[in-house]
């Protein structure tokens, strides 16, 4: 095993943050003190710039509430400012230590290479705490006063890691809205999916997230989010239950309060 890093991997998140000072503001007066901690820097807002006014930051100039709406982890920032070369060796010695716990030796042949490929897995399967919604968005809402009934956009795939065990959950998602004046890109409700389930995830929140970010972004009448997935925590460990699906169903706005709205939406998945 390499003996360049020894770290455990407090040290070296810990290291990381001092390295990049990621979570001490630039402005802050006492810059020494890096508990003053800021996870949105002005030059993550800064990347917003070419929203239409409409969607640039309102009130606070730091925080840009189109980049909150990307709703980044604790460290997010550690990671983006962190070289993929570094992200990939780091992670590399732990899950070399973890094949070392687990009863292999990662230094025959066939293991030789995994802890980096896995490494290189995990930064793919958790690329969403790399995006932020302007930039996926690419302005792409545009006028127009006709679209007033039920769109829906169904059966997108996503794979996601569940959070508690970091093992995959997948499936569909399923979004409706009834816009008001203004629709978005069709292909940015998979792009919003692909950005928020690229993250340590629970189901329920996958569905949250997603109908604050369309209600957020153009104001509609109602979002309704479906989603069904297969937890592999549910069917490769724990209860062992194959084939047992979770559907849920979050809502805004007029799917919320008219029950023949949602009706309407039903009857339409089922055509
Ligand atoms: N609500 C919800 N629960 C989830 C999701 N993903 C995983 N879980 C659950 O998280 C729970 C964690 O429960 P714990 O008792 O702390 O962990 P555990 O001992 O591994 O639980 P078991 O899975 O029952 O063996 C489990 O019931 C999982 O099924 C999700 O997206 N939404």
């Amino acid at each position: 095993m390499s003996t360049q890093h020894s770290d455990s991997l407090e040290d070296t998140m810990y290291k990381l943050s001092i390295d990049k000072k990621v979570f001490s503001h630039e402005d802050d007066e006492d810059t020494n003190n890096s508990t003053t901690l800021t996870p949105f820097s002005s030059t993550v807002a800064s990347s917003t710039t070419s929203l239409s006014k409409k969607l640039l930051p309102k009130k606070d100039p730091i925080v840009d509430p189109l980049t909150q709406l990307s709703q980044p982890g604790g460290n997010t920032q550690l990671r983006k400012e962190t070289p993929q070369s570094e992200l990939v060796s780091k992670i590399s010695h732990h899950i070399s230590q973890i094949l070392t716990l687990v009863g292999e030796d990662p230094e025959r042949e066939g293991l030789h290479d995994t802890p980096a490929r896995y490494a290189k897995a995990m930064l793919h399967f958790t690329k969403g705490y790399e995006e932020e919604i302007p930039r996926v968005l690419n302005n792409a809402i545009f006028k127009e006063p006709s679209a007033d009934e039920i769109v829906i956009v169904k059966d997108i795939p996503f794979q996601s890691l569940c959070e508690h065990h970091l093992v995959p959950f997948f499936g569909t998602v399923t979004i409706g809205y009834i816009p008001c004046g203004e629709v978005v890109g069709l292909s940015k409700f998979a792009r919003f999916v692909e950005v928020y389930c690229r993250r340590l995830q629970v189901q329920e929140r996958l569905g949250n997230q997603l109908a604050d970010l369309i209600m957020e972004l153009l104001q509609p009448l109602g979002v309704i989010v479906i989603i069904e997935a297969e937890h592999m925590c549910m069917i490769s460990r724990g209860v062992e239950k194959q084939g047992s699906k979770t559907v849920s169903k979050c809502s805004r706005g007029c799917f919320k309060t008219d029950s023949g709205i949602r009706r309407e939406f039903f009857d339409m998945l089922k055509n």
